[in-house]
């Protein structure tokens, strides 16, 4: 039933107004998938390569579409998955692109779903899945590769941990965005959106962590629960190799300082989540912030990583992070995602959900961090492509109690 009978790939637009490539699969009982690829900015150096749509479409229609019509069942990933790496035939995806690949996997797991007639968080996690929901961390501030002239630090994030429903947490962090609007009209400064949805703001770190530091006081007393306070610091966007410097707009700071700047961040805001704190090539750096404040908060690796197992590995042989960034298009497949989460989790390392900066409507991720049981998904807090995902998280815990 699940026998793929026809795939089809297009370009259509992602968020940044950028091409980026949709896949349909249909299978042979009338079962259909459609996804579309993500793309990122602020890009790790190890992830699978994503070439220019075109481009990939073209070299996904020459090599693997012909291997998969009429031989591979959708309802069998990790069997599409293998045929898509073995029609690549390269270890980064460079012959089909990345973006190719994720695209046809994850429309391909969506038409298996249909088939089975589940939704597609049971289809992937099966009957056991557990029966939590992910928080979601809410971009509220951000600039780095995300805005022009706003903060150093990526994004500053809010995870309603304290939030009794997927709902009421969804709704903390636009109320979040939305106090911190009104905290930066207060103080006279202008601004705009980054790419996911964040105020883009020209003004220090130090004030975006006042500003948003009260405003998520102010939201707290409003909700009753408990909002954590998170950090993509984007590490190895400020690092510079040849200085062995973090280069920050104001100020320059060697590893053993930027070490140092992260433990006491951790301690004054009480971080619950820091993302990529550190360059993506210093395992050791890694390490010695996870030591120190590890016990404390979640020390993340997205571009130390790249939801890649033999990245993870070498992570985790020297305890250089407790939590790991998955992004589906960073690794290619869905089926080397799931591997990355299974070997995080039998490590005892958390998986966080992620979508990319240049995003479309697609949902897969809502899916994959609630059958993944994942603790957070990371996918903004407003834009019509991050409420994409939020909604259908609420959807999806809809129907699931
Ligand atoms: C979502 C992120 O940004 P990008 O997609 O630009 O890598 C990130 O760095 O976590
Ligand atoms: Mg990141």
């Amino acid at each position: 039933m699940t026998l793929i009978t026809d795939i089809r790939l297009r370009r259509i637009l992602d968020s940044r107004g950028n091409p980026t490539v949709e896949a349909d699969v249909v299978t042979e009982s009338g079962g259909f998938g459609r996804a579309a690829a993500p793309s990122g900015a602020s890009t790790g150096e190890y992830e699978a390569v994503e070439r220019p749509p075109a481009e990939a479409i073209a070299a996904a229609r020459e090599h693997a579409v012909g291997r998969l019509v009429g031989d591979a069942y959708a309802g069998n990933q990790r069997e599409v998955d293998s045929i898509l790496h073995a029609a690549d035939g390269t270890d980064d995806f460079s012959e089909i692109g990345a973006n190719s690949a994720v695209a046809i996997s994850m429309a391909a797991a969506k038409a298996g779903a249909d088939v089975l007639g589940a939704p597609l968080f049971q289809h992937l996690g099966g009957a056991f899945r557990g029966e939590n929901f992910p928080i979601p961390l809410g971009n509220v501030v951000g600039g780095g590769e995300h805005a022009a002239d706003a903060t150093d630090i990526q994004e500053f994030l809010v995870a309603p941990v304290g939030a009794p429903s997927v709902e009421d947490a969804v709704f903390a962090n636009a109320a979040v965005h939305s106090t911190v609007a009104d905290l930066l009209e207060e103080r006279d400064v202008p601004c705009g959106k980054g790419d996911e949805g964040a105020w883009a703001p020209s003004i220090d770190d130090s004030e975006a962590f006042e500003i948003v530091d009260e405003a998520v006081s102010m939201v707290e007393d409003d909700v009753g629960f408990n909002i954590g306070f998170g950090l993509d610091v984007a590490g190895a966007e400020l690092y510079d190799s040849e200085s062995e410097t973090y280069e920050y707009s104001d100020t320059s700071r060697d590893t053993d300082e930027q070490i140092a700047y992260i433990a006491e961040l951790v301690r004054e805001y009480d971080l619950v989540y820091v993302e990529d704190p550190l360059d993506e090539n210093d395992y050791d750096a890694f390490a010695d912030l996870t030591d120190e404040v590890g016990d404390q908060t979640l020390i993340c690796g997205d571009d130390l990583f790249v939801t890649n197992t033999e990245r993870l590995i070498d992570g985790i042989e020297r305890d250089a992070a407790n939590s790991i960034l998955i992004k589906p298009n960073q690794i290619g497949t869905l089926t080397d995602a799931f591997d990355a989460i299974e070997l995080a989790t039998q490590n005892g390392y958390d998986s966080v959900i992620s979508h990319r900066s240049g995003e479309t409507e697609d949902t897969t991720i809502a899916h994959l961090a609630v059958a993944t049981d994942a603790p957070f998904i990371k996918t903004g807090a407003v834009g019509g492509e991050r409420t994409a995902k939020l909604n259908e998280l609420i959807r999806i815990a809809d129907d699931a109690t």
